[in-house]
């Protein structure tokens, strides 16, 4: 494990590489990534199809290893860890949040938040998944399963799951694919508050250049790289930005 020097990135990709297969079929999905998160920002990732937005996510969740190149958490660096660590490590600082929302159909809206204290071996605190929930605003809520809950509901259970560990990094991906455009605004805003707020560390692929305008940067990969870093753009100027990307795919 190597502990590097703390200069306010939560997370950090150096020359990251990740192709898939080998020889001259291999896919190069990443080709030297350099970017790192800071500390209660809100990052969005868009691109393309096939840029290499979900590789990323991937290689940063330490849900997969790139092939050269160096991630850091908290100044960990991730190729160190063993299977069983990064397992450990992605419980204990890695919150997750997905287009589908992903919960257990079967376990009430409090039992699925308190299902991530149920993997580290702890017996969740019923008052700290109700502040959970209250948080994502179901305090109402708590004993209803995901059928009794429209999707924006659910997907605000999946963020209250997410945070109950206090993450260090928030890991969104697509995470109003799935949604009509006011619960879309629903989550967003309060993505937007928890990184306001709590300072949350985010990051979220999508496809939506409003869900997008919500965060504090917009990175824009192309062919594996990041090709461009925008602060704080309104919705058009990433809409801009993504047909120009397109149209040179
Ligand atoms: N398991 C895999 N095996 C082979 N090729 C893969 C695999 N996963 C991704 N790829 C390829 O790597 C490239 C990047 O894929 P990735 O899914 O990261 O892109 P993306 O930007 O997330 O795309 P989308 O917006 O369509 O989800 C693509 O060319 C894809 O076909």
């Amino acid at each position: 494990m190597t502990i590097t020097g703390d200069d306010g990135a939560v997370l950090r990709l150096d020359d990251v590489h990740r192709a898939y297969g080998t020889g001259p079929e291999a896919v190069r999905a990443l080709r030297g990534v350099h970017v790192a998160f800071d500390r209660g920002t809100f990052t969005a990732v868009m691109g393309p199809s096939g840029s290499g937005k979900s590789t990323l996510l991937q290689c940063a969740a330490g849900l997969d290893r790139p092939d050269h190149g160096r991630i850091t958490l908290d100044g960990t660096d991730l190729a160190g860890l063993t299977e069983t660590q990064l397992t450990v490590l992605r419980r204990q600082k890695l919150g997750f949040v997905f287009q589908a929302f992903n919960l257990v159909g079967s376990l009430t809206a409090e039992q699925n938040v308190g299902l991530p204290l149920r993997l580290a071996g702890r017996r969740p605190d019923r008052a700290e998944v109700h502040r959970a929930l209250a948080q994502v605003g179901l305090g109402e809520r708590t004993a209803h399963l995901p059928s009794q809950l429209s999707g924006g509901q659910q997907q605000r259970v999946a963020i209250a799951r997410a945070l109950i560990t206090r993450p260090r990094m928030l890991f969104a991906d697509e995470p109003t694919g799935a949604l009509d455009s006011s619960s879309s605004r629903d989550v967003l805003a309060l993505l937007r508050d928890l990184v306001d707020r709590e300072g949350q560390s985010t990051v979220m692929v999508t496809h939506d250049p409003v869900a997008a305008s919500y965060a504090d940067r917009v990175l824009f990969l192309a062919d594996g790289r990041v090709v461009d870093d925008l602060e704080r753009p309104t919705a058009r100027q990433v809409a801009e930005r993504m047909t120009a990307l397109e149209t040179a795919a």
